[in-house]
């Protein structure tokens, strides 16, 4: 269970004050989520009706000084129509607060729930939030670099070292070394860019039968190519768990609704492949570095990195996907 920091009764009643949201009727500790602790509080609203929100409390791998990029993100695509929550500012209008060495936030509650097993429409339905979030962002004054990048990819690679890869599959290192330079070599110049996503996989994305009723965790965001974070959200979105299995139908339909609000040019399609490999690439990276170095006990279940290693060898050996 992520809830890493134990906040009291009273201590929470007193943070809820700080809000103008009502009162505080009751909050619980949500167990999915990696990075951070979330609570889903009930107050009683501002007219005493009753009202919903997460509040976030920002562990680790957020540098605070970020945090008004994501939220202010979050606002700006909110008032564009995006299926984002709202950052609920406190009292003096600030978007979060400290405690301590940490932040937190309150966020809008939004419903819906992550599905496991996309279906074609749920696909296509994802493919057109990102677009809409893509084009909606043209205007956001905010820029951030993206902390997850080739160097970053590589970083994490040479701190694992080669015999700890292979410890994770015999074949992870040398794949690593053929594919790494290749991407790299490859990488585009110049593809239209706009806030990205970064991380848009099922578990950031709350649907209610084929609607999208919520993006969420933007703490990857950053400025970079739109094509990549269609990348991203192919690779997440077109394979079972195990990586194994490409589903076209779905590869389809997240493409179509992608263009259905935003059409990509003939570059940002031609450069796709190397694209998907980059993203499949950038988890196996961070999975590989977290598999390596979550100690046995803690709170948090390790996810696979050769799920994503295997989607690096589909997209290298299958370019034709994206034609
Ligand atoms: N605005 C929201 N509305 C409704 N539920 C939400 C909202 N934000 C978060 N949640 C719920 O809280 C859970 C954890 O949130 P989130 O994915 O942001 O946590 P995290 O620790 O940042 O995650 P990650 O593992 O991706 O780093 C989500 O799976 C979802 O169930
Ligand atoms: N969505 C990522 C975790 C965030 O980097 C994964 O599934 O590996």
């Amino acid at each position: 269970m992520a809830v890493y920091t134990q906040i009291g009764a009273e201590e929470m009643a007193a943070l809820v004050n700080e809000f103008d949201v009502g009162e505080l009727v009751s909050a619980k500790g949500i167990a999915e989520g990696v990075s951070n602790s979330n609570w889903l509080l009930e107050t009683t609203g501002r007219d005493g009706s009753g009202a919903r929100f997460i509040l976030t409390m920002y562990e680790f791998r957020i540098e605070l000084e970020d945090l008004p990029y994501f939220l202010s993100l979050l606002d700006h695509l909110a008032a564009k129509g995006c299926p984002v929550p709202r950052t609920i500012h406190d009292r003096e209008g600030a978007l979060f607060r400290r405690r301590g060495e940490k932040a937190l936030a309150l966020i809008e509650f939004l419903p819906g729930v992550s599905v496991s097993e996309p279906t074609v429409g749920q696909a296509r339905a994802v493919g057109a939030a990102l677009a809409q979030m893509h084009a909606a962002s043209a205007d956001f004054a905010g820029s951030r670099a993206n902390g997850m990048g080739l160097a970053e990819w590589q970083r994490l690679f040479d701190e694992c070292g080669p015999d700890s890869l292979a410890s994770i599959d015999p074949e992870l290192a040398g794949l690593v070394a053929e594919q790494m330079p290749k991407i790299a070599a490859g990488w585009p110049k110049g593809l239209p860019r706009a806030v990205i996503h970064a991380d848009l996989f099922p578990d950031n994305v709350l649907m209610l039968g084929d609607r999208v009723t919520g993006l969420i965790d933007f703490y990857f965001a950053c400025n970079d190519l739109m094509a990549y974070d269609v990348a991203v959200t192919h690779a997440a979105w077109c394979f079972d768990a195990t990586g194994r299995n490409f589903s076209a139908e779905l590869s389809q339909a997240l493409l179509e609704g992608y263009e259905s609000v935003r059409p990509l040019s003939a570059e940002e399609r031609a450069a796709l492949p190397l694209l998907a490999q980059g993203a499949a690439m950038r988890f196996t990276s961070s999975r590989a570095y977290d598999w390596l170095n979550t100690p046995a006990d803690a709170l948090v279940v390790r996810k696979d990195p050769m799920a994503f290693a295997r989607r690096l060898q589909f997209y290298a050996a299958n370019p034709e996907v994206f034609a």
